[in-house]
Formats: structure tokens, C-alpha cells, sequence
């Protein structure tokens, strides 16, 4: 089976908890995609449910496949995010931002009382780090930026490789929030929520891909079938 067929079971088996009536965040990145398309299948078929989108490129998904959507603004909360991940550790802790698109997708995953991580089995890892860690920065100042950022990785205990990141024309990433997007080889962050704590404290820093204790479970699916993990803690522990 390829990595497609398989993101699109995790997909599909997130689905399975989404109820008439529910108000649900809709991730970025292409496992999120397979499940604003079969989202879109069932809205067809008759199900009511209002999405929020993280990115624009998630909303123009969600408006071609149907699904009504709104924003933070007109609810008051979210049942259920559903998003993918560039890595995912044993704790549930995550990187995103492989899209970019880490901002609007923390928000919505912290406005819901629910976050599901949808992967294929190889975004599972013991430690997280091997992803590089996307930082998303305010262009003015960012060489001040980076030199508070490597304190804070000097004083965490991980150091690694800092690049601007690119666009596929050559010019600079712009997120969608208008922000560019530095990104971090750190290869071992042993210890992420600090990490996550100290990139926070940075003024020039408007968020990073570090998703601690946000992620209630992850449904993975490899090769011998689909997992899910369920994390022990409360959300926001
Ligand atoms: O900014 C992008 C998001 O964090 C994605 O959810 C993440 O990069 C995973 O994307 P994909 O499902 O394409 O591997």
C-alpha cells in the first residue's frame, strides 16, 4: 500500500468520530487533505457539520469539497480538530509546520476540546527532532531573533543549522499570516516542552511547530493496520 493509500485510512478512521452537529477544526498538509475530502463525501450525503480552516490553501479544500465552514470568531469552541503532523513522539508531543501552517492550526488545536493527529506510521518517532523545527518569525529584527533563538537551543541543551525557509520560485516562504519561517536541525530535542517555553519568550518569535500536550490521540496506519493512541494526560498538561 503507498504512503497516500495510507494517510487516506487515517483519515478515514478519524472520521469515525465525528458526529451531526459538531464543530470541527480542518488541519493543513496532505493527510489533512484526505480528510476534508471524505469529510466533504458525508456533508454530501447529508451530515451537518461547520468547519474552520488552518490555512487558505485547507480553505479552498473544504470550499470544493463542500463543507460549510466559519471562523473562531462566530463560535465559541470546537468539538474535534483534525490535523496532521510531521513528527509525533511516544508523549503525543508534535512537530508541525512542515506546510507552514503552524500558526492558524495551533490556535484552532487549542480551541478545541479535542485534537486528532492523522499519519502513516513513519511520522512516529522516540524523539522528536530528526523534522527540522519550524520557527515562525517577524522579518524585522531576525537577526536578533536568531540570536535569541540559539540562546534559548543553548539553554534547552540542543544546537543545529538555522535556515530562512525558501519557496519553491526561490523567494522567501511567506506564511499565511504574512510571517516568514526559520527552520531548525536540531536532529534530538530532548526535551520539547521546555524547548517549546523558550522559543515562546522570544519577542521576535510569533510561534514555533512545537505542539505539547495539545494532540488527545493519534490514529497512525502502516503497514500491519491502524493505531490509535490515546494520550494519558489532560489536555494542556
Ligand atoms: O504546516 C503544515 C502542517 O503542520 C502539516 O499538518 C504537517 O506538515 C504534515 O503534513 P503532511 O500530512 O503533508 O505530511
Amino acid at each position: 500500500m503507498d504512503m497516500d493509500q495510507l494517510k487516506r485510512q487515517a483519515a478515514a478512521r478519524a472520521l469515525e468520530e465525528v458526529r451531526d452537529g459538531m464543530q470541527l477544526g480542518l488541519g493543513t498538509g496532505s493527510t489533512a487533505k484526505h480528510f476534508v475530502e471524505l469529510l466533504g463525501e458525508r456533508v454530501a450525503a447529508g451530515l451537518k457539520v461547520i468547519g474552520v480552516p488552518t490555512s487558505e490553501a485547507t480553505r479552498a479544500d473544504a470550499e470544493r469539497c463542500g463543507v460549510p465552514l466559519t471562523t473562531l470568531d462566530a463560535i465559541d469552541h470546537l468539538d474535534i480538530t483534525v490535523d496532521g503532523a510531521d513528527e509525533i513522539d511516544p508523549e503525543l508531543n508534535l512537530i508541525k509546520g512542515g506546510g507552514g501552517a503552524l500558526l492558524r492550526e495551533k490556535i484552532v488545536a487549542a480551541a478545541s476540546d479535542r485534537m486528532i493527529v492523522i499519519a502513516d506510521d513513519t511520522k512516529w518517532v522516540p524523539t522528536l527532532g530528526r523534522f527540522p523545527l519550524p520557527i515562525e518569525v517577524i522579518p524585522f529584527g531576525l537577526g536578533a531573533t536568531s540570536r535569541a533563538i540559539e540562546k534559548a537551543f543553548a539553554e534547552c541543551g540542543v544546537s543545529g543549522q538555522m535556515a530562512v525557509r525558501k519557496a519553491k520560485d526561490g523567494h522567501v516562504f511567506v506564511t499565511d499570516g504574512g510571517h516568514w519561517i526559520v527552520d531548525a536541525r536540531l536532529e534530538r530535542i530532548v526535551d520539547p516542552a521546555s524547548l517549546a517555553r523558550a522559543l515562546s519568550a522570544i519577542p521576535g518569535v510569533v510561534e514555533h511547530g512545537l505542539f505539547i500536550g495539545l494532540a488527545s490521540s493519534a490514529v497512525l496506519a502502516g503497514g500491519e493496520g491502524i493505531r490509535v493512541i490515546e494520550r494519558r494526560k489532560p489536555k494542556g498538561d
